[in-house]
C-alpha cells in the first residue's frame, strides 16, 4: 500500500463546494501533469455507485463504500499521478493525498454558475450557505496536514490558469522532494 513517503509520483484531490471549478481545474492539471483525471460524479454515474434516492436534493446519494472500493486499489498503487475532484474530502483515506487545492469563490458567482447548471432554489442556497461557512476548507484542514491543504480563488479565468500552474509545480516539488530521497 503506497503513502506519500513511497509513491513516485504525488496523488492531487481537488475539493471545493459544487460550481466552483474542480472539474474543469482537475482536467486541466491531470492534462497537463499526464495523470490520471478521476471525476468522482461520472465516476459514480458511469459505475452505479449511487446509494438510495435523495427526494430532498432530488438525486442519488453516494455510496461511499462502493466508491472507495472502486477507486482503491488505483489510489494506493505506487505509482500515483491520479487527480481527484469531489466535493468532499473527509470520506477519502488520509493517506491517499499529497496535495489537497480547496477551491473557494464568491457567492454571486457560485449562484449564478448553480442557477446555469438548473439547481432548484433550495440546492443552490445549501450549497452558497455551504461555502459562504467555509465549511470544505474547515474540512480538508481536519482531515488533511495543513501544509499539503492549499486554498484557492476560483473566479475567474485567470485565476483558473494560476490554479493550474500553482498545482503544476506543486506536484513538481513532490517530486524532486522524493527524487533527492532516493539518492
Ligand atoms: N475560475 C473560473 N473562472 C471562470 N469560470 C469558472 C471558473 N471556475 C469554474 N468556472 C465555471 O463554472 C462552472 C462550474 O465549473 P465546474 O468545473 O463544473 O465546477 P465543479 O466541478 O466544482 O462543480 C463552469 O461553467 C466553469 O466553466
Amino acid at each position: 500500500m503506497a503513502t506519500p513517503e513511497t509513491r513516485r509520483k504525488p496523488n492531487i484531490l481537488i475539493t471545493g463546494s459544487p460550481g466552483t471549478g474542480k472539474s474543469t481545474l482537475g482536467q486541466q492539471v491531470a492534462d497537463r501533469l499526464g495523470f490520471e483525471f478521476i471525476e468522482v460524479s461520472k465516476e459514480v454515474r458511469e459505475n452505479n455507485l449511487q446509494g438510495e434516492f435523495d427526494e430532498q436534493y432530488n438525486c442519488h446519494v453516494l455510496d461511499e463504500d462502493k466508491l472507495l472500493d472502486h477507486i482503491s486499489e488505483r489510489m494506493d498503487s505506487e505509482n500515483g499521478g491520479m487527480v481527484v475532484d469531489y466535493h468532499g474530502c473527509d470520506l477519502f483515506p488520509e493517506r491517499w493525498f499529497d496535495v489537497v487545492a480547496v477551491l473557494r469563490c464568491s457567492t454571486e458567482k457560485l449562484y449564478d454558475r448553480l442557477q446555469a447548471r438548473g439547481y432548484t432554489e433550495f440546492k443552490i442556497k445549501e450549497n452558497v450557505e455551504c461555502e459562504i461557512f467555509g465549511s470544505l476548507l474547515e474540512e480538508a484542514k481536519e482531515s488533511y496536514s495543513e501544509e499539503i491543504v492549499h486554498e484557492m480563488q476560483s473566479e475567474t479565468p485567470e485565476q483558473m490558469e494560476e490554479n493550474v500552474e500553482k498545482i503544476v509545480e506543486l506536484a513538481r516539488a513532490f517530486k524532486n522532494e522524493h527524487t533527492e530521497m532516493e539518492q
